[in-house]
């Protein structure tokens, strides 16, 4: 599927039923880098706790719309929130120790935010889309395991975005995020 991300197509990669969802996933694990960059060197935290609490509520709203549990949406983004502090502190570790690897421009946080707000309704779309094949537990493992590991292979994502990519999806398939309202 083409979903437009700021204005630029991106192509769908990852494989099988849980591909849309997953490459929007590592798409949003890749804004994470420039949230990073926005941040680093300046008094911006990594955590944010304000900002968490409106995605989070744009989730439920939004949620309640499509006809998805709120409270199961609510836990596939704490979810994917988690995953983009993971991103974060390891590139401001791997950047504290490597300057000459960190970031030369800061990217304006509230642009990227609003990117981010933009992802938050294309992934409720795809949470609705997949409610039937992640509520079979099975099938849905073996259909992560092919998108996650296809994403991984397409995307060339290294040790840190996997690990941030395995901590976004955990709950995928356990039916957290499955339950329509
Ligand atoms: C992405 C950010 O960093 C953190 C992660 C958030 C997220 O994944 O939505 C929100 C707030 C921050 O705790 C941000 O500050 O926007």
């Amino acid at each position: 599927a083409n979903t437009p991300v700021d204005g630029a197509p991106t192509s769908h990669k990852a494989l099988g039923r849980l591909g849309t969802l997953t490459d929007l996933v590592v798409e949003r694990l890749r804004v994470s880098d420039d949230v990073a960059a926005s941040k680093f060197g300046t008094n911006s935290p990594i955590d944010d706790p304000a900002r968490e609490q409106q995605v989070l509520d744009q989730v439920r709203q939004q949620a309640g719309t499509l006809g998805l549990d709120p409270e199961s949406a609510a836990a596939f983004f704490r979810d994917q929130i988690t995953a983009s502090k993971v991103v974060q502190s390891g590139l401001f570790a791997r950047w504290t120790a490597r300057p000459d690897e960190a970031p030369t421009t800061r990217p304006d946080l509230g642009q990227i935010r609003t990117r981010l707000d933009r992802l938050t309704t294309e992934l409720l779309g795809q949470l609705k889309a997949t409610q039937e094949v992640r509520g079979s537990r099975v099938p849905c493992t073996v259909q992560l395991a092919l998108a996650t590991g296809s994403a991984t292979v397409l995307e060339r994502l290294d040790a840190l975005h996997r690990h941030a990519l395995d901590t976004a999806v955990h709950s995928v398939c356990t039916g957290e995020a499955v339950t329509a309202a």
